[in-house]
């Protein structure tokens, strides 16, 4: 076991096992306080409730509060290791919650594979969120869960894997390209994994100009292609060619967008690209292949990782606890189309605003304290002006209510 794994144990352990515990955020102190926190005051919040439902966000943490769940499927890179050997990475989304944007959350591990099950476990606990979060669910499954559910609720429901990530891939993708004196129309795109990351991340890229024809897909069998016969969400990005190996489709890539596994990538690889190559390797906790291996073939590359350690964290944390500040604070029915490009072009922004913006900073820190007040803002305004909000926001006010809240987190 490595020193970093020996103290991740440490740390995990240390004092109150995990990484989470419950606030009381009124006085308890005495009868009096008892009488209406609990039976019989409590009454009359319920009944209030049960005759106005949107009241629940008046007198209970709903409006505050998001489900972080999991079933345990694609549990970062390590794959399907089951929902209780997910919790600490949930517990740890709802750290980053709660520090990066104040939000409550509930880390939840369902012991369930099946999509349809999933879909209603989840419908039937959605009373007690204001937002529902997915956490590596595997692909395909994961497509339909997220739009079943969406198809059925009216609290934003947002698959992290695969909208998160792909929102800070296309903010660093954008910096990268324009750092290289690339047109993101041109770029070949080489993209290893074809699951609930990868699929969305394409998308996004494609919604910010990539075009289809230039994008090589692969996954555990190789290089996705007509003649593999594939159907659902792979189907969409097979491409009518011979190639079979990842190595067959990066001689020339412009790009690698690694959302697949550790290792995937050989520095032979890295070699076949073009000069001043962006190589996103994301795949966590360890990478399609490690940055000072790229670099040893790549002096020039601009490179990042979903990890901690190194510059350029392409990590989808760096967008979900402001996406869900906003539309909690908007009364968002829904996480839009608008919301998610306000959120790739505000930390884009961010980092182009910086002294810093430059190869080994195409992205802001997560730690960045410019986050909650600057990106937040973008989105309930996107929220608004695309009409799946439920309040219009004073951005004046909201912009220092952030900014006080942000002084409080970090
Ligand atoms: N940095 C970040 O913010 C994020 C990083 N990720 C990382 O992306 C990776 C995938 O996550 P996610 O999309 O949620 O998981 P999924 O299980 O949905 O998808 C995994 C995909 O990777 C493919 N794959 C696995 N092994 C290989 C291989 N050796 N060569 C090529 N493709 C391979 C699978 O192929 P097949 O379809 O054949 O099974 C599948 O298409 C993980 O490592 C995860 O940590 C994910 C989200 C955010
Ligand atoms: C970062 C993340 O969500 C993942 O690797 O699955
Ligand atoms: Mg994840």
């Amino acid at each position: 076991m490595s020193s970093l794994e020996q103290k991740a144990l440490e740390y995990h352990k240390a004092g109150s096992p995990g990484k989470v515990a419950i606030a009381v955020t009124k006085s308890v102190a005495n009868q009096d306080d008892l009488a209406l926190a609990y039976s019989p005051g409590v009454a009359a919040p319920c009944m209030e409730i049960a005759r106005d439902p949107a009241l629940a966000y008046e007198y209970t943490a709903k409006g505050n509060l998001v489900a972080v769940i999991t079933n345990g499927s694609a549990v970062l890179g390590l794959g399907n290791i089951g929902a209780l050997a997910g919790k600490p990475v949930m517990e740890g989304k709802s750290i980053l919650f709660k520090k990066f944007a104040g939000i409550d959350s509930f880390d939840i591990e369902l012991d369930e594979t099946d999509p349809d099950k999933l879909v209603d476990i989840i419908a039937a606990m959605h009373p007690t969120f204001g937002g529902i979060n997915l956490e590596d669910i595997k692909a395909p499954e994961c497509f339909y869960i997220e739009r079943k559910l969406r198809e059925r609720l009216s609290i934003p429901v947002f698959h992290d894997d695969q909208h998160g990530t792909a929102i800070v891939v296309g903010a660093g993708m954008l910096n990268a390209v324009e750092m290289t004196g690339r047109d993101i129309a041109n770029v070949k795109i080489v993209c290893s994994g074809a699951g609930a990351a990868a699929i969305a991340c394409l998308e996004l890229l494609v919604d910010i100009g990539a075009r289809r024809e230039n994008i090589f897909v692969c996954d555990s069998k190789g290089v996705l292609s007509k003649a593999r016969n594939l159907s659902g969400e792979k189907a969409d990005w097979a491409q009518d060619t011979s190639a079979t190996t990842l190595s067959d489709v990066m001689e020339g890539a412009d790009v690698f967008l690694g959302v697949s596994g550790p290792g995937v990538l050989s520095q032979a690889d890295v070699q076949r690209m073009t000069k001043q190559p962006i190589v996103f390797t994301l795949a966590n906790p360890e990478p399609e292949l490690r940055p000072e291996l790229v670099r040893e073939v790549a002096p020039d590359a601009i490179i990042a990782t979903g990890r901690s350690d190194y510059p350029n964290q392409i990590n989808n944390a760096l967008c979900f606890p402001y996406l869900f500040r906003a539309a909690l604070d908007t009364g968002a029915t829904t996480i839009n189309q608008e919301m998610k490009r306000a959120c790739v072009t505000a930390l884009a922004g961010l980092a182009r605003s910086d002294a810093r913006f430059g190869k080994d900073y195409v992205v802001p820190g997560l730690l960045d304290d410019r986050l909650l007040p600057t990106v937040t803002p973008k989105i309930a305004q996107a929220a608004m002006r695309s009409g799946v909000a439920r309040k219009e926001l004073d951005m004046t006010a909201y912009f220092e209510r952030l900014e006080a809240l942000g002084k409080h987190l970090l």
